[in-house]
């Protein structure tokens, strides 16, 4: 008893000392939005000490299960940092948990925080005091607050009793993620077993690649515009090990040659549609790749003339939409009946997009017969829905996307492999069929939005339909969009609702942003609150790219004249 009173007080006295290390400025407010905490690099160490404790207690909540922490501003300026907790399975952390970790970050006063805590620990039954053990993997970017804020997140971790940090070093995003989930499955999960998972499964596809398809083979040369991040670092250490492909690597990450996010990535070509920087005429016609500064974003481009610096984009639709075609073509080959084996694989297959998926596409899947549903921006809500299938496939416009398989789904799969392969039909268009699905589930990253794996299953599978960039392209026509940022006093006095397709308050807005878009053909429009800039966004699509533009400004002015 004795002894557990003296835990208990150690237990207090190490939040009071860690809360008083990392004072809050006053003024400062953290809100957990769209993927975590954001802010000035400088001023994030009290929230990131703040989600080490946090992401201690959702371990010693679920069982010692290891739980990530991300220190990363992804596509953001270099200047900016921030921090993001992922769950045992590798995806964001709980939704229920975003108030505590609000909360906590927003403690005035140590006191505050102790209680906060005690609280919170009360009320969730979490066994605090050191008599279990918590489990938190760390990684960071490459930003230059990233190592002063790991020690803040370290000194976090270390004010709970019983919890351990391992810092798994500079990795991108979806890395950490893919280890976290590892972990608690018990594989390995390690940098090196996630490279050979990598390599070997994109192998794997290049064997099962049709013999007697005809038609040009793809050209090997893909140049990947790194964002001078983590990613670029990281394709530099596998590339060599990709067989089939000559990857050139821009905008490496290597010191001199640039900014992180600096007129370069996947955010500032798919959202300004010219070449980053390092790009230039000579690389007209030669298809291209971008990721953002963590990693976990992608989008292809290519330059068509080499008198401007306009690019083709294929955004997250376009991935998606490449994805669901191949994905699609192996379940009718495996379910068609003239099969050799009568076997057949049913699986619900869903599509996931938001607001900001281009029109065009979202008519494209629908037109396959695909199902197609919406959630709110943000991958926490995108992968959740995608989970609700046997196969989900989900992608933001902006790159951020995966596949994700159910373990009944794989259970499956794996038998009817195993079922084929012990027959006479292990040559069949079936048996491959299967044989190339199984390592799509291998290469794409389970737990979280990838640009490494999503970028080798994207070059296996035009690999696989001998298409070119120009192909893949050429899969429908985007409408034409336009997106504006305005700066109004509270943006949180704007509430959506239907996926963020409509606002609900202040609902004059919506009359408004009706009426405009009554005015253009395939006009659509829509108004939200960033949830990771202090701003409101509005989106708008029509059938040219004047008019898309005009109802983009037209609405913006209604949000400065209501709020600004
Ligand atoms: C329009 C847009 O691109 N929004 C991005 C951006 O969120 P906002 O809530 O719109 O700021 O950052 C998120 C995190 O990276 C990403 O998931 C999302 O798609
Ligand atoms: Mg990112």
């Amino acid at each position: 008893m004795a002894a557990d009173q003296e835990q208990e007080q150690e237990q207090r006295r190490r939040l009071l000392d860690v809360a008083s290390r990392f004072p809050l400025p006053t003024g400062c407010r953290f809100s957990y939005g769209t993927a975590g905490f954001r802010a000035d690099g400088a001023t994030m160490a009290p929230a990131v000490c703040r989600a080490g404790i946090l992401a201690a207690l959702r371990s010693l909540k679920l069982a010692s299960a290891a739980v990530g922490i991300v220190i990363t501003a992804s596509h953001n300026p270099i200047g900016d940092n921030g921090v993001k907790i992922a769950d045992p399975d590798g995806g964001m952390m709980d939704q229920q948990w975003e108030p505590f970790a609000a909360a906590l970050a927003n403690a005035p006063d140590p006191d505050a925080l102790l209680q906060l805590v005690l609280q919170f620990v009360k009320d969730e039954g979490i066994p605090l005091g050191g008599h279990h053990t918590a489990q938190v993997l760390l990684g960071r970017d490459t930003r230059p607050t990233g190592e002063y804020l790991l020690d803040a997140a370290l000194q976090g971790i270390n004010a709970i009793l019983g919890a351990q940090a391992i810092d798994m070093g500079i990795l991108t995003t979806p890395q950490l993620h893919w280890m976290v989930r590892s972990k608690n499955k018990g594989i390995k999960a390690s940098e090196s077993d996630y490279f050979t998972q990598l390599i070997n499964s994109f192998r794997r596809m290049l064997e099962l690649l049709p013999k007697d398809k005809g038609g040009d083979e793809l050209a090997k040369k893909l140049i990947v515009d790194g964002a001078n991040g983590i990613g670029g670092v990281k394709l530099e250490q596998i590339k060599a090990e990709l067989s089939g492909l000559d990857i050139i690597v821009r905008n490496s990450g290597k010191e001199g040659e640039g900014i992180l996010n600096h007129l370069c990535g996947a955010d500032f070509v798919q959202k300004e549609r010219v070449t980053p920087h390092g790009f230039g005429p000579e690389d007209v016609g030669v298809r291209c790749a971008s990721l953002d500064g963590d990693a976990d974003r992608l989008v292809y481009f290519q330059m068509s003339s080499s008198s401007d610096n306009k690019v083709d984009l294929v955004d997250g639709d376009k991935i998606l939409s490449l994805f669901a075609l191949f994905i699609r073509e192996q379940l009718d080959v495996i379910n068609n009946n003239g099969n050799q084996v009568d076997k057949s694989l049913p699986a619900r297959l869903g599509i996931v997009q938001t607001a900001y998926a281009n029109g065009a596409s979202t008519q494209f899947l629908k037109g396959l017969g695909l199902e197609v549903v919406f959630t709110p921006t943000g991958v926490k809500y995108l992968h959740k829905k995608a989970l609700e299938y046997d196969i989900g496939i989900y992608f933001e416009a902006n790159g951020h996307g995966t596949v994700v398989f159910s373990e009944d789904f794989i259970s499956q799969l794996e038998s009817l492999s195993n079922d084929l392969s012990s027959q006479a039909a292990n040559c069949s268009a079936q048996y491959h069929a299967a044989m190339r699905l199984m390592a799509a589930t291998q290469l794409i990253n389970q737990a979280v939005g990838d640009a490494l794996s999503g970028l080798l299953l994207v070059e296996a599978i035009l690999q696989y339909k001998r298409w070119s960039f120009q192909n893949w392209c050429e899969l429908y026509s985007d409408l034409p969009s336009r997106q504006l940022k305005v700066k109004v006093v509270d943006r949180s006095s704007i509430v959506t609702t239907d996926a963020e397709t409509k606002v609900s308050q202040p609902s004059s807005l919506q009359e408004l942003i009706d009426k405009e878009t009554a005015n253009y053909t395939q006009g659509r429009c829509f108004v939200r609150p960033s949830g990771t800039e202090d701003v409101v966004r509005v989106y708008a699509e029509a059938s040219t790219q004047v008019e898309a533009d005009s109802l983009a400004k037209s609405v913006a002015h209604h949000v400065e004249r209501l709020l600004g």
